[in-house]
């Protein structure tokens, strides 16, 4: 997965947090709240492990995008940048 896409995810969701822009479903999610936003990760997770179970490879990669995109409206919640990850990630690098 190249980085530059999920880093230009993550900007395209500030931006959302930033301008609130019409129709946004980011923004709807921000409207809800942290806990609503981190029981949606944990929907897309239970949705990932189904799709890996019992549905076939497209239906297993548009969960896991769906997983991903929850995930980072949650880590920008919490200030949390994609690089902090990819740091932590290389630091667990052997
Ligand atoms: N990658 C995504 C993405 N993946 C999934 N989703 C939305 O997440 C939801 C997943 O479906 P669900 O059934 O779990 O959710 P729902 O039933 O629609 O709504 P709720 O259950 O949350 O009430 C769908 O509404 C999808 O539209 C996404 N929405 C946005 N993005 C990205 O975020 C950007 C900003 O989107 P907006 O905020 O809508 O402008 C887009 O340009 C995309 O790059």
């Amino acid at each position: 997965m190249s980085s530059n896409v999920l880093d230009t995810l993550y900007s395209i969701i500030l931006d959302r947090i930033s301008n609130k822009k019409e129709g946004s479903y980011t923004v709807k999610l921000l409207e809800k709240g942290k806990p609503y936003i981190a029981r949606k990760v944990g929907e897309e997770a239970t949705e990932v492990i189904v799709a890996s179970l019992s549905e076939g490879r497209e239906r297993f990669i548009s969960e896991v995008a769906d997983l991903i995109y929850h995930l980072f409206v949650l880590m920008a919640v919490e200030g949390v940048k994609p690089e902090d990850v990819y740091e932590e990630l290389k630091r667990r690098m052997k």
